[in-house]
């Protein structure tokens, strides 16, 4: 599908691709899929399954996208995704873990007030060092799921949006009682650090009307600039995701081996930055960073929302103005990772560590990977501005930040073997139902921002893909459908557990 960089060449190779394009279709149409994310290898592995000619054109030197597991520290650790959200048969990407029988480690059952975690096993501090009273959390936690049920009132009320953060102002100026002061005031701010963290946003940029319903809400412009995106200005929008059921486990062992997995045979060129989309009427020209040129049937573009935002990537003709809008309404979130692994464990035996402030920037979390996997590693993870404020420091500095907050509620503990990592998260959460060719998480109605999500709508991409080729080229008896055909192999159970 590829032709050299010469130009003169690249005409040769071009009139012989089109005419390749020709004579193929007694053969297996071709596509070509931009971004070697969980969305784009989805998308390759149904179509390669499908008979397509699939090629994937990856920027980096890695498949994965947001997806990262690293072992630089001997054991596998996830830099960027590494729950499953919703371990459950109805989620998209239970099948291919249960049949590489991975282990899950559950951190939440359903319903829990602070997602992704139930409040079974943490230990709160305040920046003293003093634990906070487990009953002191679950109180205030109950407050919490109060306060959020206030600001329900309050959408009703009002006809414009308005951010989550004013609305618990009107709550709170209504119940004065749900104020709380000291201790248990920082404890709430603890809560809603959590809360930000789900969503990768700080409560200014979280909608009322939309973070527990599935609407399109346009905030105020942030800017953000982060490993993963490069966006220089964007406005923030809220989607609530549908929440799949099961709770939520840790992917033990990293996600690699899934994205390994489904990536298996595909031809997948590293490297390969495109910069440029032509749609042609026999089929798509796609030309990289280095002026190579490669031609196929139909592309499916897996990028971040970022990259499509920032016009990294020109398309020819132009896209329609409505999927132009639709990709500068969307907005991203952001969150870190900083691995810190010790020589020995020194903290409590609990999930997770918190640290209470006065204001949920000041919070932190640090997520113990010794409870799920074993070994000695803390994981401090900021969200939003904190996040975009670390992601300014110098790597040993970002490292640094986060060992003097865990000083400050464990005062004896040792300094880290550190080797930072951050990744950051490139999160839409808005609806988008547009570019039918177009895949990735941002493009995921109900799973937006997560691994699931970003595979699922890889499925439904390769899907429409392989179905528009069949109506234009009529191929039918070539495939059989991509998602849910009789030979989809009967689901292994996933293996998830707790200690
Ligand atoms: C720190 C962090 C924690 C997270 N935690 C979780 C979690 O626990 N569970 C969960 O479900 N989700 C989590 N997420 C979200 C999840 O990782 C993403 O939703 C998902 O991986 C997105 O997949 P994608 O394929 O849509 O995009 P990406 O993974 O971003 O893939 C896009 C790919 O396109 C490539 N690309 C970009 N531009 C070009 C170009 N011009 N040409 C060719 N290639 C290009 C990129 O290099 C990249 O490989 C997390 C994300 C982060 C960063």
């Amino acid at each position: 599908m590829d032709s050299g960089g010469d130009k003169s060449n690249r005409q040769l190779k071009q009139a012989i691709c089109y005419s390749n394009i020709a004579s193929r279709r007694s053969a297996s149409p071709s596509v070509i899929v931009i971004g070697g994310g969980f969305a784009g290898i989805s998308a390759a592995r149904a179509l390669h399954d499908a008979s397509f000619q699939v090629t994937v054109l990856e920027s980096r030197n890695r498949i994965g996208g947001r997806v990262r597991t690293d072992y630089s520290f001997g054991f596998p650790v996830d830099l960027g995704a590494s729950w499953l959200h919703g371990v459950c048969k109805e989620n998209p990407l239970a099948p291919v873990i249960g049949r590489l029988g991975l282990p899950l480690y559950r951190t939440s059952g359903d319903n829990s007030v602070l997602y992704d975690h139930d409040l079974e096993s943490y230990a709160l501090f305040d920046m003293d060092g003093n634990q906070v009273p487990q009953e002191l959390v679950s109180q205030v936690g109950k407050i919490f799921e109060t306060i959020l049920e206030e600001t329900n009132k309050v959408r009703d009320e009002v006809i414009e949006d308005m951010s989550i953060r004013q609305a618990i102002s009107i709550v709170f100026e209504r119940n004065p009682k749900l104020r709380l002061e000291g201790l248990p005031y920082k404890v709430l701010q603890w809560y809603l650090c959590r809360m930000e963290g789900w969503f990768a946003a700080d409560a200014e940029t979280i909608s009322l009307k939309c973070w527990d319903k599935a609407c399109i809400f346009y905030l105020y412009a942030v800017f953000i600039i982060n490993t993963t995106l490069y966006i220089p200005y964007m406005f923030f929008l809220v989607e609530q995701e549908e929440l799949l059921p099961g709770g939520h486990g840790l992917m033990v062992r990293g996600y690699l081996p899934v994205i390994n997995t489904l990536a298996k045979g595909l031809d997948i060129r590293l490297g390969h930055r495109a910069t440029k989309i032509n749609r042609r009427k026999n089929g798509v020209k796609v030309t990289i960073e280095n002026g190579t040129t490669f031609f196929a049937d139909a592309a499916v573009i897996a990028v971040p929302l970022g990259v499509l935002k920032s016009n990294l990537i020109t398309f020819e003709p132009r896209l329609p103005q409505w999927k132009e809008e639709a990709i500068a309404d969307l907005g991203v979130g952001v969150e870190n990772k900083i691995i810190l692994h010790f020589d020995r464990v020194f903290w409590p035996n609990v999930e997770f560590l918190g640290v209470v402030a006065e204001t949920s920037y000041g919070c932190s979390y640090f997520l113990n990977l010794h409870k799920a996997t074993g070994y000695p590693v803390l994981v401090y993870m900021p969200a939003g501005q904190l996040a975009k404020d670390i992601e300014k420091l110098s790597d040993a500095a970002a490292a640094n930040f986060a060992f003097i907050h865990l000083k400050k509620i464990l005062p004896d503990a040792s300094a880290p073997m550190v080797r930072p990592d951050r990744l950051g998260k490139g999160f839409s959460l808005k609806r988008i139902f547009f570019i039918r060719t177009k895949t990735g998480e941002a493009t995921s109605t109900d799973h937006p921002g997560s691994v699931h999500g970003a595979y699922h709508t890889g499925q439904m991409a390769a899907e429409d893909c392989r179905m528009r080729v069949l109506e234009r080229y009529g191929e039918l008896d070539l495939f059989h459908p991509v998602m849910g055909g009789e030979d989809t192999p009967a689901s292994v159970p996933l293996l998830i557990s707790r200690v």
